[in-house]
């Protein structure tokens, strides 16, 4: 009946370097800054207002363990793994994988830490010690894809914690839902061929990767049909993304009825994130936990596992997480979103025609979901 939680201080260690995205160069006059757009300091935010609005009183505290090489080859090639660790064993770390995702020495402590945090998640909403739970982990890991880390992703802890499910806790079938703004490619790449695991993502068009994302990616062999992409116009709020649940993601997953949804909750599809392009408030978050939540109840006995992703708005994420957890564990703490009387009237809340547009012409990708 309580909602899981999971926090360490050693996620708000995670050294993300100088530059605002990628290293400052005086060369290229890239000017050395406070903060990467994926500073550690954003989710440690939403970890206080998790504890200042006394949610956390409500919340059952689960204390992670760092994943080990077995939970990462699952999903990972084993050189991957070896080049993090020996990239982390440098004085100054290593990166991810594609030159904009730094990390600092001893940083696979942090990333195995993150996906340890997933893993016993995924364990304590199984076993029904938990209702459902979040896990406010980090580094994310949407991006990282079999071989390589990316994206700010060095472990796919989503796909770790997937794996760990069906292969560990005897699981048939784990849905991943991700409503981080940006395509979750990872989780694509890795279960391409597998029908275990129904990948969900809808995410801003081409924001990034830029390259994929599209409905024509639907995966292969036994896994194809059982990836579905969402790609929506830039500028899509409450409207686009409740047509595209209600239209879309819901109907999949009363089709595919997983034993355990695992939701990649990036809260970068906000008003007033940097790094895309889409208009959520925090209510819009709020709505698609509820959601979640619902068909969760209908098809998987409740078990419901949102993990941490992206959200780069030190502002507002706080917000956004707060909604969602509050809505997991159905308490409401009264703290009012301070950034909606300044966001409402800036729109975003009507469904548009292209939006709908959008939306509908993914719904023929649900015909070979069984
Ligand atoms: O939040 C993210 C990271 C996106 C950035 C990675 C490099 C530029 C955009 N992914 O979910
Ligand atoms: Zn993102």
């Amino acid at each position: 009946t309580t909602t899981g939680y999971i926090w360490n201080t050693l996620y708000g260690w995670a050294d993300t370097g100088s530059g605002g995205i990628f290293p400052p160069s005086v060369d290229a006059l890239t000017q050395p800054i406070a903060h990467h757009v994926a500073h550690p300091d954003t989710k440690r935010r939403l970890h206080e207002l998790i504890s200042a609005s006394g949610l956390i009183d409500s919340l059952r505290q689960l204390e992670p363990g760092p994943a080990t090489r077995e939970d990462i080859l699952r999903v990972h090639d084993a050189a991957h793994y070896e080049r993090i660790l020996s990239e982390s064993a440098l004085p100054k770390g290593g990166d991810a994988g594609d030159g904009v995702s730094p990390f600092g020495n001893g940083g696979h402590h942090i990333a195995l830490l993150a996906a340890g945090g997933a893993i016993e998640a995924v364990r304590a909403v199984a076993d029904g010690t938990v209702r459902n739970a979040y896990a406010l982990i980090n580094p994310p890991g949407h991006h990282a894809e079999r071989a390589t880390g990316r994206g700010f992703c060095i472990f796919n802890n989503g796909a770790i914690a997937a794996a760990h499910a069906l292969e560990t806790l005897g699981l048939q079938r784990v849905a991943i839902v991700d409503w981080d703004v940006h395509h979750g490619n990872g989780a694509q790449d890795i279960f391409r061929e597998s029908s275990k695991v129904l990948n969900i993502s809808v995410h801003q068009d081409r924001c990034f990767p830029s390259d994929s994302g599209f409905r024509d990616e639907r995966g292969s062999g036994d896994g194809f049909g059982y990836t579905l992409n969402v790609p929506l116009p830039p500028g899509g709020g409450s409207g686009a993304y409740e047509y595209a649940f209600d239209a879309v993601v819901l109907p999949a997953l009363r089709a595919y009825r997983p034993e355990l949804i695992i939701v990649a909750s990036g809260f970068d599809a906000s008003m007033m994130d940097p790094l895309a392009r889409m208009m959520l408030r925090a209510d819009g978050f709020r709505s698609l936990a509820r959601k979640i939540m619902d068909v969760a109840d209908e098809v998987a006995d409740g078990k419901l596992v949102c993990l941490q992703e992206g959200g780069y708005s030190p502002y507002y994420v706080p917000f956004c997480g707060l909604a969602v957890v509050e809505e997991l564990a159905g308490v409401s703490t009264g703290t009012a979103d301070a950034f909606a009387p300044i966001l409402g009237p800036m729109g975003g809340d009507a469904l548009l025609a292209h939006e709908r547009e959008a939306v509908d012409a993914a719904k023929e990708l649900l015909a070979d979901i069984t």
